[in-house]
């Protein structure tokens, strides 16, 4: 469904960096692959590029150099045209659901914003789709007239979620999209983006520093360090036995009753294929 090749990117350096300076690459040589209908966990300590590259599969950051391609498509070779169509495929939600929305639209009018910029629908045909769209992340078509304010964080994600799912994606970029829930709420997102990857085939870019998180959702888990991948693997034993450092700290980083039970607490949730 989606495969990255080589991809590397440096940020334009500022006016104030001399011209001389020479920049680092936030990304070099990534190549990874996500097939259809499944979940790759993306992990990493911050600053290692997760979100840089969550960016250049979305289509928003042009890379220096290699290739992402969206079911064979090389997405920065389409014309401008062709590659509007392909965007409706690719969507994102972010961690701060709050700054994700406009404050001042109901939960009706961001929900059907994207249905608005690629659908013809008639405002009775919208307003349905939205209502069901509500249902189908727990809420009810009833909140439709209420204001981001009037919603807590996690019923606000759920928003999120509901306008990223609205054109029916191929591929959804989760960039920290549960990290700023308290863990109940964090549990029950999950569970939901499970249900709706079944109920849609849809395809997860899961962009996060939570191990737990990660390994309850993906198929298979990545991590990035200095903008390299340095660990990919579908199987979740072969990941938690990985020597890397990266992988290592991020281990020793999780939180669990006793150090002891780490390894046990995520060799037992369910999600990452576990052959
Ligand atoms: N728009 C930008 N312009 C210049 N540098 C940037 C820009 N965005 C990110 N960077 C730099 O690129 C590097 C990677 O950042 P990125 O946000 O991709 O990392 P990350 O792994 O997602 O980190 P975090 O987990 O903290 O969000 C960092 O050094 C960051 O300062």
């Amino acid at each position: 469904m989606l495969e990255v090749r080589e991809v590397t990117h440096t940020y334009a350096p500022s006016r104030r960096w001399r011209r001389s300076e020479k920049q680092d690459n936030v990304l070099s040589g990534v190549s990874l692959h996500i097939e259809e209908g499944t979940c790759l966990g993306l992990l990493g300590s911050s600053g290692a590029g997760k979100s840089t590259l969550g960016r250049v599969i979305l289509g928003l950051e042009p890379p220096r150099a290699g290739q992402v391609l969206i079911q064979g498509q090389d997405l920065y070779k389409l014309s401008p045209q062709a590659r509007r169509t392909l965007r409706r495929d690719l969507q994102v939600v972010f961690q701060d659901c709050y700054s994700a929305v406009n404050p001042r639209m109901t939960a009706e009018q961001i929900i059907g914003e994207p249905l608005s910029n690629y659908e013809s629908l008639s405002v009775q045909e919208q307003k349905r789709a939205v209502g069901e769209l509500l249902e189908c992340v727990g809420l009810s078509a009833a909140d439709m007239q209420k204001q981001p304010y009037q919603f807590s964080g996690g019923q606000l994600q759920r928003i999120n979620i509901a306008r990223a799912i609205a054109l029916k994606p191929k591929l959804i970029v989760l960039d920290e999209a549960v990290s700023s829930l308290d863990m109940i709420n964090g549990a029950k997102i999950l569970r939901l983006l499970g249900e709706l990857r079944a109920a849609f085939g849809l395809s997860y870019l899961f962009i996060t520093h939570d191990i737990k998180a990660a390994c309850m959702i993906s198929d298979a888990l990545a991590v990035m360090d200095q903008g390299r991948i340095v660990e990919y693997n579908d199987s979740k034993e072969q990941f938690l036995q990985s020597a890397h450092p990266a992988v290592r700290s991020l281990l020793d980083s999780m939180l669990a009753a006793h150090p002891r039970n780490r390894h046990r607490e995520l060799a037992d949730m369910p999600g990452a294929s576990a052959q």
